[in-house]
């Protein structure tokens, strides 16, 4: 069950970048009730720049237009003190895109100044027991950015998203293996949000069969599934000419969704590093969690990992904890 801050029951739900194309998508599924359940009334704080302040409003009249039962109030605005103001639960859609000719660190700049001052409002006027989903890119780091800024929001109350990346993979099984996608179990997303992520099917089961012989063994799955996966966001962008949204809107729906209602599955998000599987604490990573009702949950431990995983995981948590190099420097300039 959710636990709203407020007192009339209403849960508060933020979501920032909320003029962009996967707010549009994500809304509606917000707002019908299929995230935080049928029966639990909503007030929709949604953030965007002033530039697209015209274009947020268009959106709240559609809204309004689709006359959901659920949405009690919706407030539209440009200052991240407004929109977190009692914020239960938080999606982070908004940040800056990456733009032709920027590098890596130049996107870590632009991002760490918008999760800083998110971060600190955050910190100042949200619930202390708020869930935020990290969603704008690069979002582990962001996630690490907003988490420095915002002491008093405990680091398991910040994740990024990594459920897009468990979904790509378990579609890519259902429709390699001839399956639905309910009959397939145990995929594992480990690490970035990148290019690094490991898509893990050394235990995952078609039918409580092992998926690995079904995708060719070990040697096809690491020269087309895994980089298929990898690379799938940056094949829809090519394709669309545009980033996923619908995909990105159901997948930030059943991250919710598990973690606040709970979930029999174990699911992957990114969440603070502890030192399980040798991650030092530090970053946020993607691991295989189990979440259970009220927003707790916990990493899964004592998954075998042999040679062929651990060179995955081993290259991902060096590319974070280079992010957070080049973040937190950003940070104390
Ligand atoms: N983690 C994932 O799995 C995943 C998947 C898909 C997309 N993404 C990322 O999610 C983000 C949003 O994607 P989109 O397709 O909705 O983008 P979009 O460009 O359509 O929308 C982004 C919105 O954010 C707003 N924005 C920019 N700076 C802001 C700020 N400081 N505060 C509040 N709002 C701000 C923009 O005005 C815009 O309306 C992008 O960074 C994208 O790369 C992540
Ligand atoms: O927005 C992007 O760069 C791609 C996005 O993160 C995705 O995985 O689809």
């Amino acid at each position: 069950m959710c636990q709203p801050q407020k007192s009339n029951g209403i849960l508060t739900v933020c979501v920032s970048g909320a003029a962009g194309q996967i707010a549009y998508s994500l809304l509606p599924l917000i707002a019908r009730g299929d995230v935080f359940g049928r029966d639990q009334p909503i007030e929709l704080h949604l953030l965007d720049i002033k530039p697209a302040l015209d274009a947020l409003h268009g959106v709240v009249m559609e809204l309004h237009d689709c006359a959901f039962p659920l949405v009690r109030n919706i407030v539209e605005t440009d200052d991240p003190m407004v929109a977190f103001q009692h914020a239960d639960v938080t999606i982070l859609g908004g940040s800056f895109p990456r733009r032709p000719g920027m590098e890596r660190r130049d996107l870590i700049a632009k991002n760490v100044n918008i999760f800083k001052a998110q971060g600190q409002a955050l910190d100042r006027v949200a619930s202390k027991n708020v869930k935020v989903v990290v969603v704008g890119n690069p979002s582990n780091t962001n996630a690490l950015v907003l988490s420095h800024y915002a002491p008093s929001i405990p680091k398991q109350n910040i994740t990024a998203l990594t459920r897009l990346d468990q979904n790509r993979a378990v579609g890519q099984i259902a429709m390699r293996t001839g399956v639905n996608a309910d009959q397939v179990e145990g995929v594992a997303i480990w690490g970035n949000h990148s290019a690094t992520q490991y898509p893990d099917v050394t235990h995952a089961t078609v039918n409580g069969e092992p998926v690995m012989p079904k995708l060719g063994g070990r040697q096809a799955v690491a020269e087309e599934f895994i980089p298929c996966i990898q690379k799938r966001g940056a094949a829809i962008l090519k394709a669309r000419g545009l980033s996923s949204a619908m995909s990105a809107a159901s997948a930030i729906g059943d991250h919710l969704k598990s973690w606040i209602l709970g979930d029999s599955k174990i699911v992957s998000m990114a969440v603070a590093s502890d030192g399980s599987y040798d991650v030092k604490p530090g970053v946020y990573f993607s691991f295989p969690v189990r979440c259970s009702a009220g927003g707790d949950y916990e990493i899964v431990q004592g998954i075998e990992m042999d040679e062929f995983s651990r060179k995955y995981v081993s290259a991902t948590t060096e590319e974070l904890f280079a992010e957070r190099q080049e973040a937190l420097e950003l940070c104390a300039v």
